[in-house]
């Protein structure tokens, strides 16, 4: 097997905020933002990873994080077995030339001011390249590679004296793509590189960016939200979501048997052009993504997975399991209010009964039966009488899933998913942690 090109280990980046001097003065907490969260992967020289997931799951912090354009909170890259978080400026200066970033934005990621010549030739002035330019000066010399890259991106040599607003989005998005390439790089970070274009444009920037990799051996790092665009260009997907990777394999593998249920749920998101949903964004996922300032404990999709576990012993269907763990994480985010609910049930607080059915009616959105329900009336009777903590208490003695207890961590196979129903199998490493407390210790 080759050695790795780039190798990410555990990889950590929080935000803080609340973290001034006048924050402090005020009393205020420090609060941590787990952008990333502990995630691994290699890749292979040549080979294009894939990073998806929704929006704010953690994938350009993990692109600017691992090129060290952000400073990373812990963990580790290696970039040619060299460590990244260990260099010193000479080391960082060579690092920087091998690895480049094109970022998703093409309108605001070009100086306005200044000509698409000087925006391509940038870098190498910056690095003072060349160390011989022949008989040329540098700056001939630069101005004609910028000229021979605008050229092989598919624009014209004569429009190296423009301003970016002359050209189109997917002209920009070449010009980005030609500047990543001024230094020669062996790696690009392509961090949406065309999610602000229209889709057929899109088709023509990716072919281009699949032919520059072939003729110059690039090795990429692919980050996209949507599925469906990294399916014809990437090798190999991580599926990442809130900070963490989920699932990682052979892109046909993981489209065509997908192990995560979030994979799942994001490939059953993705618009089918055959069945007329082209444009349309089937919404397979329920619920918004948790806050990365208090991400669940236990797997971090739990609070949304259709496959959540129910505990051993309980004979629940996944529909009414759903409802009462929504429940039971709308009592811990505080969006139950007994109050409002004895205003609309019996105002003069007297009649249980009403309450609690004026709890389900407004929480729970399915009918539950049996054992389950009695325990969950039983719950809601402490809520009546405003005792929320006992009520949650209720609740998890009998509801209390593995998933919230234990958080699943992706194992080194070739096709691993971070699931607990795959543990058991060497897919999975589960990573101890506390119900109900922050995932990790990080501060
Ligand atoms: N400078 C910052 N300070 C605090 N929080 C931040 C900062 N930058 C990003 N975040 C938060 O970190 C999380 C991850 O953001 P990130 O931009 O890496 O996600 P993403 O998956 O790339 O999303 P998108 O596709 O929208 O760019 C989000 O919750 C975001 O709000």
């Amino acid at each position: 097997m080759t050695e790795p090109l780039l190798s990410v280990r555990d990889l950590q980046k929080y935000y803080y905020e609340q973290d001034t001097f006048v924050d402090t003065l005020l009393g205020r907490e420090r609060q941590s933002v787990k952008a990333v969260d502990g995630i691994s992967f290699d890749i292979e020289p040549g080979e294009t990873l894939g990073l998806v997931g929704e929006s704010g799951c953690g994938k350009s912090t993990t692109g600017e994080t691992l090129l060290r354009l952000r400073e990373a909170t812990g963990g580790a890259v290696e970039f040619d077995g060299e460590n990244v978080f260990e260099m010193g400026s000479a080391e960082l200066k060579a690092f920087r030339k091998e690895a480049q970033i094109v970022f998703q934005d093409p309108f605001s990621s070009l100086d306005p001011r200044m000509t698409i010549g000087d925006i391509i030739a940038e870098p190498l002035r910056i690095h003072d390249m060349p160390v011989d330019p022949g008989d040329k000066s540098k700056r001939e010399w630069r101005r004609d590679k910028a000229s021979e890259l605008l050229a092989r991106v598919g624009l014209s040599a004569t429009q190296l004296d423009r301003y970016p607003h002359e050209f189109s989005g997917g002209q920009r998005q070449r010009i980005g793509v030609a500047r990543a390439l001024a230094l020669e790089p062996e790696f690009i970070v392509l961090d949406e590189p065309v999610s602000a274009l229209d889709v057929s444009v899109q088709a023509q920037v990716l072919n281009l960016l699949d032919d520059l990799q072939t003729e110059f051996g690039l090795t990429y790092l692919f980050i996209a939200h949507d599925l469906s665009v990294v399916r014809h260009i990437c090798d190999r997907v991580a599926v990442m979501y809130l900070g963490n990777i989920v699932e990682l394999g052979p892109t046909d593998e993981l489209f065509e048997s997908p192990k995560h249920p979030y994979t799942e749920a994001l490939l059953e998101s993705v618009p089918r052009p055959s069945t007329g949903e082209q444009g349309r964004r089937v919404d397979a996922l329920s619920g918004d993504v948790p806050s990365p300032r208090n991400p669940p404990s236990g797997c971090r999709f739990r609070t949304r997975c259709p496959k959540v576990i129910p505990p051993g012993d309980l004979n629940i269907d996944q529909e009414a399991y759903r409802a009462v763990m929504d429940l039971r994480d709308a009592l811990v985010v505080g969006d139950v209010n007994p109050d409002h609910i004895w205003e609309a049930a019996d105002p003069e607080r007297v009649d249980e009964e009403a309450f609690i059915e004026e709890a389900r009616a407004r929480h729970v959105d399915v009918e539950l039966r049996g054992a389950v329900a009695s325990v969950v009336d039983a719950a809601l009777g402490h809520l009546a009488d405003g005792d929320v903590e006992q009520t949650q208490t209720v609740l998890r003695e009998t509801f209390e899933s593995p998933c919230e207890i234990r958080r699943p961590g992706v194992g080194d196979t070739s096709h691993p998913a971070a699931c607990h129903l795959y543990e058991g199998s060497d897919e999975v490493e589960v990573i101890e942690t506390t119900a109900d407390a922050p995932v990790s210790a990080d501060d």
